[in-house]
């Protein structure tokens, strides 16, 4: 964790001209009458993790996926490493997503399918050799490598998507449930490896439903309701209670800021 706090900004810098990694203004999508994402303002410094919490169906797939390029938003804008959406061939490159189910070729092998995707990334082939066997190493894949991936299980299968978003060192990567599947040392040692990637200045966007996991990395977390940020600030913000400075975990202060906006919503209250 780099305690950097949540920020305001403009055109891929924030105030204090620090670059942002992730710059959204207004993004909406909407699903025909159903608006999965409502006008979402997002200002991420770069080298920093940003944990996304948030109820089932309050649209966090839907925002990764806008900002992967790989569905494109209704309203609004974003940037990914000061390159806009809309430039997408720039923007994929600096970028990585782990997807809630990797998208793999079953019929190749976990070693085929990873040199595949540094083909299509342009990685010289000793550049890919060389970071494919060190990630296949430091995940305890090396001994599975040539099976197929219709072999593998479901964890297997989590840290070979896993290996594959970060091949091309991008610099965002989105990770969807990153530990998914995993048994504890496998949820460990993925941990680790993205606190590496953080180390070296790779800006971490997650959204994970276990609280633990955004609590130890994140450095700023959002949380979404119903499509709208219904609170923003670092763990510390948000354990501790603004009234009484009194403390409260981080799954009570999920609860609450998402259960008032429920209130809220059914009362017609503005959040
Ligand atoms: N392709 C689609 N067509 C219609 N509605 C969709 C589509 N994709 C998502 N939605 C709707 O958008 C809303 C947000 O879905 P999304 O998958 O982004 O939620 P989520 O926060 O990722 O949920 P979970 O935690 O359950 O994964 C939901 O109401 C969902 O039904």
């Amino acid at each position: 964790m780099t305690n950097r706090s949540p920020v305001d900004g403009a055109a891929g810098l924030r105030d204090d001209q620090t670059p942002l990694a992730i710059e959204t203004r207004g993004l909406t999508k909407r699903f025909g009458d159903h608006v999965a994402v409502d006008g979402l303002d997002l200002s991420i410094p770069r080298g920093s993790v940003y944990g996304f919490l948030g109820p089932n169906g309050a649209g966090k797939t839907t925002t990764m996926r806008m900002l992967t390029t790989l569905l494109p938003p209704s309203a609004g804008t974003a940037t990914i490493a000061g390159t806009p959406l809309s430039e997408r061939a720039t923007v994929t490159r600096s970028l990585g997503y782990l997807p809630e189910t990797p998208p793999l070729y079953d019929e190749l092998t976990g070693r085929e399918q990873l040199s595949y995707v540094a083909f299509l990334h342009d990685l010289p082939d000793a550049v890919a050799t060389e970071r494919i066997e060190s990630l296949l190493t430091r995940l305890d894949l090396r001994e599975d490598a040539d099976r197929p991936l219709s072999t593998y299980s479901k964890g297997m299968r989590q840290k070979v998507g896993l290996i594959q978003a970060v091949l091309h060192e991008p610099a965002v990567l989105f990770l969807d449930e990153p530990t998914s599947g995993l048994d504890p040392r496998a949820a460990r040692t993925v941990l680790d490896v993205i606190e590496d990637l953080v180390d070296e200045e790779t800006t971490v966007f997650l959204s994970t439903h276990i609280l633990s996991v955004v609590d130890e990395l994140a450095d700023t977390i959002g949380v979404l309701h119903e499509g709208r940020l219904v609170a923003e600030g670092s763990p510390g913000d948000l354990t501790r209670r603004a009234e009484t400075g009194e403390e409260r975990t981080l799954e009570q202060a999920f609860l609450e800021v998402t259960a008032d906006h429920a209130t809220a919503a059914t009362t017609g209250d503005s959040p």
